[in-house]
C-alpha cells in the first residue's frame, strides 16, 4: 500500500505555492481538530497550514498524524515535509536557492552558559538533530538535478550556482543546497547572531522556524521527515524590506513542480 504524503507550511502563502506546483488540481478540503485543514490533493497528498514557530507547527503536525493514524485507510503517512521561505546562510544559500535538508537542528533548544551555548544533549535529555535518512534526500536532489538540466544548462542545481533569475514556473530551476537546515524560535536579526550560529553549525545552510517542531512529531509516529526551503532573505542584520518573498514563494513552487514528478508519484517508503 502507498501511504499518503504530508506537506506542513507555516502559513497559506507558502501552502499556496505548493499545491500549485503539485499541479494535483484543486484539493479536497478535510476539517482536523483544532480548527486545521488538510488540503487533500488526490487522494495522495496533504497540505497543511500548522502555524509560525516549532510548538505550533508541532500541534499541527502532531494532529495530522494521529488523525490518519486513528480514521486514516492507509494506516499512516509514509513521508512528512516541512517547507516553506527560509533565512539562507551566504555564499551557500543566496536568496532564491533551495535548501533541502541533510539534518534539522533545533538551534536554540538548549542552555547559555558563561562558557557557551551547551545543547539539550548535552544537559543529559532531549535531542537537538534529526537527520533525515540519505536514500530519501537523493531521490530529492536527483529530481531537483534533472529539472535543472531539465530547463537550465549543466551548471544549474549545484550549491555555487548563484542566485537564479526570479523563479518562473517553467523557467529556470532554482539552485539548491544539502546541507543542514536550523529551527529557531527568534528570527536572526544581528550579524553577531548569524555568526554565533554560522560558528556553531559551520555546514548549516538555512534557518526557518518550524523544521524540528514538524520533525519531532514525525519521529512521534515513526514517519520520516525531511525539510525543504526557499531562501527569501540572508541570514542576518535584520531587513524586512529586503526579503524576496515572492521569489522565494516562485521557488518553492518550481521545487514542488519537479518533486511531482517523481519524488512524490512514486513516494520513499523506508525498508
Ligand atoms: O507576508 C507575506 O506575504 C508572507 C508570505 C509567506 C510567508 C511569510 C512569512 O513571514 C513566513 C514566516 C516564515 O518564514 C520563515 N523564515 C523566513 N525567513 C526566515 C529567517 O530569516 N529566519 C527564520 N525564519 C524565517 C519562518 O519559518 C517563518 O515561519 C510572509
Amino acid at each position: 500500500m502507498v501511504h499518503r504524503i504530508l506537506i506542513v507550511t507555516a502559513v497559506a502563502a507558502e501552502a499556496d505555492s505548493v499545491s500549485a506546483g503539485l499541479g494535483l488540481g484543486d484539493p479536497g478540503l478535510l476539517p482536523l481538530p483544532g480548527g486545521l485543514t488538510l488540503r487533500r490533493h488526490r487522494d495522495r497528498v496533504d497540505v497543511l497550514v500548522g502555524g509560525v514557530g516549532p510548538a505550533a507547527v508541532a500541534a499541527a503536525t502532531g494532529t495530522a498524524l494521529a488523525h490518519e493514524a486513528l480514521t486514516g485507510d492507509r494506516g499512516r503517512y509514509g513521508l512528512v515535509v516541512s517547507a516553506g521561505i527560509a533565512g539562507g546562510f551566504l555564499p551557500a544559500a543566496p536568496v532564491g536557492s533551495v535548501v533541502v535538508s541533510s539534518a534539522i537542528v533545533a538551534a536554540d533548544l538548549g542552555a547559555e552558559t558563561p562558557d557557551g551555548y551547551l545543547a539539550v544533549e548535552e544537559l543529559g535529555f532531549g535531542r537537538s538533530v534529526h537527520h533525515v535518512p540519505e536514500a530519501l534526500t537523493d531521490r530529492i536532489t536527483t529530481a531537483l538535478t534533472a529539472g535543472s538540466t531539465d530547463t537550465a544548462g549543466p551548471d544549474a542545481g549545484t550549491p555555487d550556482a548563484g542566485t537564479p533569475d526570479t523563479a518562473a514556473p517553467g523557467t529556470t530551476a532554482p539552485p539548491y543546497a544539502l546541507a543542514p537546515v536550523l529551527t529557531v524560535s527568534t528570527v536572526t536579526g544581528t550579524a553577531r547572531r548569524a555568526a554565533e550560529l554560522a560558528e556553531r553549525h559551520p555546514t548549516a545552510a538555512a534557518e526557518a522556524m518550524e523544521g524540528f517542531g514538524v520533525a519531532e512529531a514525525a519521529a512521534a509516529h515513526g514517519v520520516p521527515v525531511v525539510e525543504i526551503r526557499a531562501v527569501s532573505n540572508a541570514v542576518g542584520p535584520r531587513d524586512r524590506a529586503a526579503w524576496r518573498i515572492g521569489e522565494a514563494l516562485g521557488a518553492l513552487r518550481h521545487t514542488f513542480e519537479l518533486l511531482s514528478r517523481t519524488v512524490l508519484v512514486e513516494p520513499w517508503e523506508p525498508s
